[in-house]
C-alpha cells in the first residue's frame, strides 16, 4: 500500500528537511504543488484533501488555516508548528513520552509534533516524574542553546547576513511559547524556569537541567536517575542514554545532522548535585526527524525509516 503525503510549507527550513527524509522511499508518494502556487489556498486545499497524511511546516496561523481547509475526514495531520501542542483533540507526537504514546500516535488523526526545546526537556524529566524521583511541583530550571536554524528562514538570514552573534540569551521575559507544552506533557504543576539561548551554529541543540538530588524526597543517587532514564528508553533506538565516563565537555554539535537524541547524567556524588544534558538536532529529533517518525508510526511503516540514527 502507498501512503500519499503532502508537505505544506515544503520550501521552508523544516519542510525541506522532511522532503529529504521521505524522497524516494518505498510506500510513500509525495504530492507536490507548483512553486508559484505554494501559498495559493485553492492549490493547498486540493493537496490537503487529496493526501492520506499532511505534514504542516508553517507558521502557527497558517497551520491553523491549513487544518480549517481540510474537509476530507480521512486526511490525517502532523503539525510541526506550535499551534496545537496543548489543544484538545490532538495527540502529542513524542513517541517516547509514555509507554503507550506510540500506540496513541498510531491511531490518531491529528498529531502535534513537539517543539524543539520541549523534546529534550520532556525526554529528561518525564521518566523521573513518572517514577516519583522528581515531584510534579519541583521547581525545575531548563537552559540550553539551539542552532540558529531553530528560528527558521528569518533567523538564518539574520545570522548569515552579517548579524551573527556568538551566543545570545533570549526568552528573557520567562514567557516562552513552549512553557505550556513543557508543563502539560511533563505532568508538572508549573512550567520550568526556561533559559534559552541561540548559538552561532546552523544546527544542533543542547538542553540541560541541574538537579539538587540531596534536596529531593528520598535523595536519589546519580545511578538511580540514570537507571530510570535507561529503563524508559530501553526499547527505542531514537533516544539513547550514554555513559559519562571520561567526558570533559559536551558539544552542541554532538548529535547535529542526525535524528537521534542523547541523554547524559553527570554529577558529583559528594555534594548530591546532578547535571542532566540532552543533545540532538533542532531540525532532526527537534523537528523534521520527529515529524517523519510520527508519519511512519501513523502509516504503520518502520518507525525509524528515513531517519539517521
Ligand atoms: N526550525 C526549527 O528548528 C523548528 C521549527 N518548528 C516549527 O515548524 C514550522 C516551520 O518552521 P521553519 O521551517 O523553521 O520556518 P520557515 O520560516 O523556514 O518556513 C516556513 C515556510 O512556510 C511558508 N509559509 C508561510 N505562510 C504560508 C502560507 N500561508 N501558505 C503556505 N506556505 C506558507 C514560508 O514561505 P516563505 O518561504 O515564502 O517565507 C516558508 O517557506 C514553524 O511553526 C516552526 O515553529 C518546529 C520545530 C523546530
Ligand atoms: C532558536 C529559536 O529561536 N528557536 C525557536 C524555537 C523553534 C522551535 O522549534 O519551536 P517551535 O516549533 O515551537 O517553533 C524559539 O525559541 O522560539
Amino acid at each position: 500500500m502507498t501512503v500519499s503525503i503532502f508537505v505544506d510549507g515544503a520550501a521552508g527550513t523544516t519542510g525541506l528537511e522532511i522532503r529529504d527524509r521521505i524522497a524516494g522511499r518505498d510506500g510513500i508518494a509525495v504530492i507536490a504543488i507548483d512553486e508559484a502556487r505554494r501559498k495559493d489556498a485553492a492549490a493547498r486545499s486540493e493537496a490537503l484533501n487529496d493526501a492520506d497524511i499532511v505534514i504542516l511546516c508553517l507558521p502557527d496561523d497558517a497551520a491553523r488555516e491549513a487544518v480549517a481547509l481540510i474537509r476530507n475526514p480521512a486526511t490525517r495531520v502532523v503539525d510541526a508548528s506550535s499551534a496545537h501542542r496543548v489543544a484538545d483533540g490532538w495527540t502529542y507526537g513524542l513517541p517516547e513520552l509514555e509507554p503507550d504514546q506510540a500506540a496513541r500516535i498510531a491511531g490518531a488523526r491529528f498529531v502535534s509534533n513537539p517543539g524543539c526545546w520541549p523534546s529534550g526537556f520532556l525526554a529528561l524529566v518525564r521518566p523521573l516524574v513518572r517514577a516519583g524521583l522528581v515531584p510534579a511541583d519541583w521547581p525545575l530550571v531548563y537552559s540550553g542553546a539551539s542552532g540558529y536554524s531553530g528560528g527558521g528562514k528569518a533567523m538564518i538570514a539574520e545570522f548569515e547576513g552579517g548579524n551573527a552573534t556568538g551566543f545570545r540569551a533570549y526568552g528573557l521575559g520567562l514567557s516562552h511559547k513552549h512553557l505550556a507544552e513543557m508543563r502539560m506533557h511533563g505532568g508538572l504543576a508549573q512550567p520550568p524556569i526556561f533559559l534559552p539561548a541561540v548559538a552561532n551554529v546552523y544546527r544542533g541543540m543542547l538542553g540541560e537541567i541541574g538537579l539538587a538530588l540531596h534536596a529531593l524526597p528520598g535523595q536519589p543517587s546519580l545511578a538511580a536517575v540514570e537507571d530510570v532514564l535507561r529503563e524508559a528508553y530501553r526499547d527505542t533506538p531514537v533516544v539513547r542514554v550514554a555513559a559519562t565516563d571520561d567526558i570533559a565537555a559536551v558539544r552542541i554539535e554532538e548529535d547535529a545532522a542526525s535524528d537521534r537524541m542523547t541523554l547524559r547524567v553527570f554529577g558529583n556524588p559528594d555534594n548530591g548535585q546532578a547535571r542532566l544534558i540532552a543533545t540532538y538536532d533542532n531540525l532532526g529529533k527537534g523537528a523534521a526527524g520527529a515529524a517523519v517518525q510520527n508519519l511512519n508510526i501513523m502509516a504503520g511503516l518502520d518507525p525509524v525509516a528515513g531517519l539517521t540514527l
